[in-house]
């Protein structure tokens, strides 16, 4: 060791196997493109230790605020969040260094005895804390002729799939992306098609994340960036934002590329909100072309969530309150 250039950078992570997992991959890119150490700071959240619902425990980003004031302090360099955890305002002596390269931000199902979504037997109870992901699945039984309850549950991801093992649930939902990153990816039995649940704006995504006034860990984290990723993960976060609702709220968006042969000529964004019974769904689709810009991505967001509103998305959302 010598010099200020091998002096580790002190990353702030929370505790639970989906955020060791994920931290340490990230640990791993910063150190390549720096050729600093990496060292990881393990820091307890108010969403890691209650044992309240993720709804009740209200408003956005439980999990994210303990990791901020670390930052905010001092205590860390940088700290690396799951994109839809994360609230859409930004604090100012804050920045989003980086957005890497998105994973699968399908949501797929674990199920018992390897069974498909639409093969779970009448009745069948399937968990999931998410009202979004409770909003579709039962507006897609309902117009498919499925018989299904779907269960409030919460806890790490390895918990909810114990739900499963332990015969107390026909099948729990989950991220592709958090499982892949836990090494647990194979026990997914059906992967739910885009059509079916619109994951949740900026799943599947990570958010690199450190002090505004350090200039030179900014340049350096934003080698991780993913300029595709971050247009994409705006334009559902400005919608996201524009609907006025937050993490928890039952609200999915997706923006992807559309290609002609080899040729990548357009955006699409989609977003849906419904209430958790699945009665009522407002779901639109936008086309266009890819912005170039910050301010293009949000403004995308901003004219979808509009066409949204004056098609009564708001009145779907009463579950944001909680
Ligand atoms: N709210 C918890 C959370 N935050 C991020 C992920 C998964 C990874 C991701 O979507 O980036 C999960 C678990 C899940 O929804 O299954």
């Amino acid at each position: 060791m010598s010099g200020k250039s091998t002096k580790a950078l002190r990353l702030g992570t929370r505790r639970s196997r989906l955020a060791m997992a994920q931290s340490g991959q990230v640990a791993e890119a910063v150190s390549q493109v720096t050729g600093r150490p990496v060292e990881l700071v393990e820091i307890t959240t108010y969403g890691d230790v209650s044992r309240e619902h993720l709804a009740q425990i209200g408003g956005t980003g439980v999990f994210v605020t303990a990791l901020r004031d670390a930052l905010a302090k001092g205590e860390v360099d940088f700290a690396v969040h799951s994109l839809k955890d994360l609230p859409t305002t930004q604090p100012e002596d804050l920045v989003l260094a980086a957005v890497p390269v998105r994973e699968d931000p399908h949501d797929v199902i674990v199920a018992r005895d390897a069974l498909k979504f639409t093969d779970l037997p009448r009745g069948a109870r399937i968990g999931t804390g998410s009202p979004r992901r409770m909003a579709q699945l039962n507006a897609y039984a309902r117009s498919h002729g499925l018989d299904i309850e779907t269960v409030p549950i919460r806890g790490n991801v390895d918990t909810r799939i114990r739900y499963v093992h332990d015969g107390e649930l026909d099948a729990v939902v989950l991220a592709a992306a958090g499982l892949s990153r836990i090494g647990r990816i194979d026990e997914v039995t059906d992967f739910l098609s885009i059509d079916t649940v619109l994951p949740a704006p900026g799943q599947g995504a990570l958010a690199i994340e450190c002090a505004a006034d350090n200039a030179s860990l900014i340049a350096a984290l934003g080698e991780l960036d993913d300029p595709f990723t971050r247009i994409a993960v705006t334009a559902e976060r400005s919608l996201l934002a524009a609907l006025e609702a937050g993490c928890s709220a039952p609200v999915g968006a997706l923006a992807d590329l559309l290609a002609d042969g080899q040729i990548v000529n357009e955006m699409r964004l989609r977003g849906v909100v419904g209430t958790t019974d699945g009665t009522r769904m407002v779901q639109l689709s936008t086309t266009g072309p890819v912005p170039e810009t910050h301010d293009g991505a949000m403004a995308l967001g901003r004219e979808l969530a509009a066409e949204m509103l004056a098609q009564g998305a708001a009145g779907l959302m009463g579950e944001r309150a909680l």
